[in-house]
């Protein structure tokens, strides 16, 4: 354990990410008036070249004609091997009100990518005079992005999100499959006949919650293709959760309960965690570091593994006050 502290993530909800297309007008109220935490509204991949620069104004009219709540509100730009991305930055800047919060920076690549994105965003800022800050948020989704995860994770004090991107994160590596999160076929073991599904997306997942939260990012899960896979969707989501992920996106709305569900902890998940640090207090007031609780082991890692739950548990009961 290193003397310095791990930095906390930002304290907001990022249980689910909806996407939606610049370019699809209609649906932004919707999105507006949806559960999700968080919205995003694209000028990337669903947004066709022809479209982006309307997509572009449709965006930064609907920022702040709608009421987005409390919602963070953010835009994912186009990548920057694009032409598109230094205008996409300008414009939402220079033109959007202040209502927006974020800018998603997608396939990124290395930490200089970030600088890039904050050195125009402080500039516009500056030269704007605008008073709120806005926040980064990044997608891994490649090789590159992968590699130098932990360094992207330390790239900007703006950054506040990190997200798997599935779909160009299994084309840049390579792997052999179009589908988009979720159990892959061929990825199994064999034994005795039988055959066990794996989880190839497991290991970057855990690469991506490390680095973030060794600099106090929230780690997200992205998207899941199949929006009929109701039980796909929430494993997927399950087993990010597990892993210390604090959310998902939702490419469309029939995602966003589930993913709502998935990371929001349950009456007897939030009871259980409270009983533990009960349990401990009661423990220390007797000169105790460790004691037993429903018959399991419980000591001071107990406590933060249990805050983490109620932490979720309160920010939730707050958001919906
Ligand atoms: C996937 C869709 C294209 C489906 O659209 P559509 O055919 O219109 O869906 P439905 O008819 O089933 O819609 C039912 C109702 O829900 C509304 N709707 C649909 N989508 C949304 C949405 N995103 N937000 C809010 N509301 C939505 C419809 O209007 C219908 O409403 P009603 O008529 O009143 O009942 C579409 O859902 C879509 O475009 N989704 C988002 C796609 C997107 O943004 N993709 C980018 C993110 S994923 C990605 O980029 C990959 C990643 O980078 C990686 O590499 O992994
Ligand atoms: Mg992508």
């Amino acid at each position: 354990m290193s003397f310095r502290l791990q930095p906390p993530a930002p304290a907001r909800l990022n249980r689910c990410q909806l996407f939606g297309p610049g370019s699809r007008e209609a649906l932004f109220g919707k999105m507006a008036s949806s559960a999700a935490d968080v919205i995003n509204l694209d000028l990337e991949d669903s947004v066709a070249p022809d479209d982006k620069a309307q997509a572009r104004k449709n965006i930064i009219q609907a920022i702040g004609d709608l009421d987005w709540s409390n919602k963070t509100l953010s835009v994912r730009i186009n990548g920057l091997d694009t032409p598109y991305w230094y205008r996409d930055v300008v414009d939402l800047l220079e033109q959007a009100p202040e209502r927006l919060d974020q800018i998603m920076i997608p396939k990124v690549g290395c930490a200089a990518d970030v600088y890039a994105v904050d050195a125009l965003v402080s500039a516009i800022e500056a030269a704007k005079g605008r008073k709120k800050r806005i926040s980064l948020e990044v997608i891994i989704e490649s090789a590159a992005g992968i590699s130098h995860v932990e360094e992207i994770a330390a790239s900007s004090p703006r950054l506040q999100a990190m997200s798997l991107g599935a779909a160009d994160f299994a084309a840049s590596m390579g792997m052999a499959t179009t589908g988009i999160g979720g159990t892959q076929d061929n990825y199994y073991m064999a034994h005795q006949g039988a055959k066990y599904w794996s989880d190839p997306w497991h290991w970057a997942q855990a690469a991506i919650v490390a680095a973030c939260r060794t600099h106090g990012i929230l780690p997200v899960d992205g998207p899941f293709g199949d929006f009929t896979d109701e039980e796909g969707f929430r494993a997927q989501a399950r087993r990010s959760a597990t892993l210390g992920m604090v959310g998902k996106w939702a490419i469309h709305p029939k995602q966003i309960a589930l993913a709502n569900e998935v990371f929001s902890p349950n009456d007897d998940a939030v009871a259980d965690a409270r009983g533990i640090l009960t349990a401990m207090e009661e423990a220390q007031a007797k000169g105790l570091g460790a004691t037993v609780y429903k018959g399991r082991l419980v000591d001071i890692a107990s406590i933060r593994q249990a805050q983490v739950i109620v932490s979720q548990a309160e920010l939730i009961a707050a958001s919906a006050q």
